[in-house]
């Protein structure tokens, strides 16, 4: 029975657990969802305890429903929401403060004052990320001056801060490991993606003490092992990745060129360029996709901050929809007569807008306007952003000098919650003008988590033989007129125009 994989994807919704077997097949899974909290408007926070007792009991029914015990599992892999802070007490490990989710928007101030002091060059060349409450810096500089005694006891070595692998990392081994991997390191905006190190420029920009910071490892590592009254007895760690880093290895996208996209909560489009990182004239990012021996291989990467998110808006906020799936069934039948678009700008828009203090916005409304329209804009908008960050993606790739290869060959492969539906990975592929190749596996993300414990505990081939294993479920093929998508997507776009705050 030995050679399983125990991957964990601690989400921002949810949290997974999986169990797989020596030839990657899932043989357990259990996930559970855990509370949001929004004590402030454009404010994201989560209970830390919440993030932990869901990681422990998922592992647990997942190994039970595999029929495993800790003996037959090789190691344990870890993916994350990443940029979530966490700063918590060496001596207690228990969190001083709420997680500050990545969505949350309450350091903006913080930010803009640092752009007008003319500091996001020093920031993005150095990270290749930008000056945004989106990353952990500015999140852990407000944990430690809205905290009681959190800076001095920070400043006196008592305080960690990790993002949310980390935290977890720590509380699986006790306390033992105070450890990252470079892909989260990457988005703290604190990491030196070009150096492979913490930056003490950034950390004296961000005033975050050194000695709050994890030691940086690989994605295949030994993260340490498992507190042997957790899961039933010890087990080695050997993976770690951010979840959208994690998709890019499910996707087993390890070739340059190659674009993964991740639809959850948020939306995340990532493009593999190699060894060398490719700064964006668009405001996309510049991040880690994953690091073998010591080798960074570099990503741009898009975020949006809303996709599925406007989805559950329309089931919990408006109560328009019974389940998430019914959102395509209504958007098939809406009026195709009315151009409704949504801009769902809940907490700002990401890239390549950047713009933390917009809001939502409906363009478009009539009295005959109803819930199909509704819904149709909110899946649309995934459509349309998408477009926007694979737009700019290939400008940039194509800047960098390739043009014509790799990303030139349009294909998007995706994966996360919201490609289940079936009428939005059809609009996706119309909107793009370009195929959409939705995967048999569609946890990419675990699965990524899973393939890097197992590499990493010498169980799984190299990544090369992993790839020739993606195997395509199905092809979305575009067949919208040309003048119909133009037409859309100026419509969007002046959608957007008339939502930004620098109106
Ligand atoms: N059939 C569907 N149609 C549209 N959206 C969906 C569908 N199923 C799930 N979703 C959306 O996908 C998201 C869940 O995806 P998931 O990958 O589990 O997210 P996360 O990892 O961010 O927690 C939710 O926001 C949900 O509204
Ligand atoms: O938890 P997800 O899938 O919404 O992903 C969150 C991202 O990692 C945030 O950058």
């Amino acid at each position: 029975m030995t050679g399983h994989v125990l991957a964990i994807d601690q989400g921002t919704t949810s949290t997974r657990a999986m169990v797989f077997d020596e030839a990657m097949r899932v043989k357990g899974v259990a996930q559970m969802e855990f509370e949001q909290h929004y004590p402030h408007p454009g404010w994201v926070e989560h209970e830390p305890e919440d993030l932990w007792a869901t990681v422990v009991s998922t592992c647990r029914r997942a190994m039970t429903s595999a029929g495993v015990e800790a003996g037959d599992i090789a190691s344990i892999g870890i993916t994350n929401q990443r940029e979530t802070t966490v700063v918590w007490d060496r001596r207690t490990g228990r969190a001083v403060a709420p997680a500050i989710v990545w969505q949350d928007r309450r350091t903006a101030a913080t930010c803009q004052a640092l752009r007008e002091a003319g500091r996001e060059t020093l920031v993005s060349s150095r990270t290749g990320l930008l000056l945004d409450p989106y990353f952990s810096a500015s999140k852990i500089a407000w944990i430690l001056d809205n905290t009681d005694g959190a800076r001095s006891a920070a400043e006196a070595g008592r305080l960690a801060f990790g993002t949310v692998d980390s935290f977890l990392l720590w509380r699986l081994t006790d306390g033992a490991v105070h450890a990252t991997d470079a892909t989260n390191a990457s988005r703290t905006a604190l990491y030196n993606i070009h150096e492979g190190r913490w930056d003490e420029a950034l950390l004296d920009l961000f005033r975050v003490p050194a000695c709050m910071l994890p030691e940086v490892r690989d994605c295949a590592a030994d993260f340490g092992t498992s507190d042997p009254d957790l899961l039933g007895g010890p087990i080695a760690i050997r993976g770690m990745a951010g979840d959208q880093q994690a998709a890019t290895v499910g996707q087993a996208c390890f070739e340059p060129g190659m674009v993964k996209s991740t639809y959850g909560t948020g939306c995340f489009a990532v493009l593999n360029t190699g060894n060398a990182p490719v700064i964006s004239k668009s405001r996309l990012l510049t991040t880690i996709a994953y690091q073998f021996d010591g080798q960074p291989t570099y990503a741009l990467e898009g975020a949006i901050f809303v996709a599925g998110a406007a989805v559950q808006w329309l089931r919990d906020g408006l109560h328009i929809l019974e389940d998430a799936a019914q959102s395509g069934d209504l958007a098939a039948i809406a009026d195709a007569a009315q151009e409704v678009y949504m801009v769902p700008a809940f907490v700002g828009l990401g890239a390549p807008y950047w713009d933390a203090e917009c809001r939502g916005a409906i363009f478009g409304l009539t009295r005959g306007t109803g819930r199909a329209e509704l819904a149709r804009a909110a899946l649309e908008a995934v459509c349309f952003q998408t477009n926007d960050l694979i737009d700019a993606m290939h400008g940039d790739w194509r800047a960098a000098g390739h043009e014509g290869a790799g990303a030139g060959a349009p294909v998007l492969r995706v994966d996360g919650g919201m490609v289940a539906s079936d009428w939005t990975m059809q609009r996706l592929a119309d909107v793009l003008d370009a195929p959409v190749d939705r995967p048999r596996m569609r946890e990419t993300t675990v699965q990524g988590a899973a393939y890097l414990a197992g590499y990493g505990a010498g169980l799984y081939p190299d990544p090369t033989a992993f790839s020739k294993g993606w195997a395509l479920e199905r092809r979305f093929t575009p067949t919208m007129d040309a003048p119909v998508r133009e037409r859309m997507v100026a419509g969007w776009r002046d959608a957007v125009s008339r939502t930004l705050s620098k109106n």
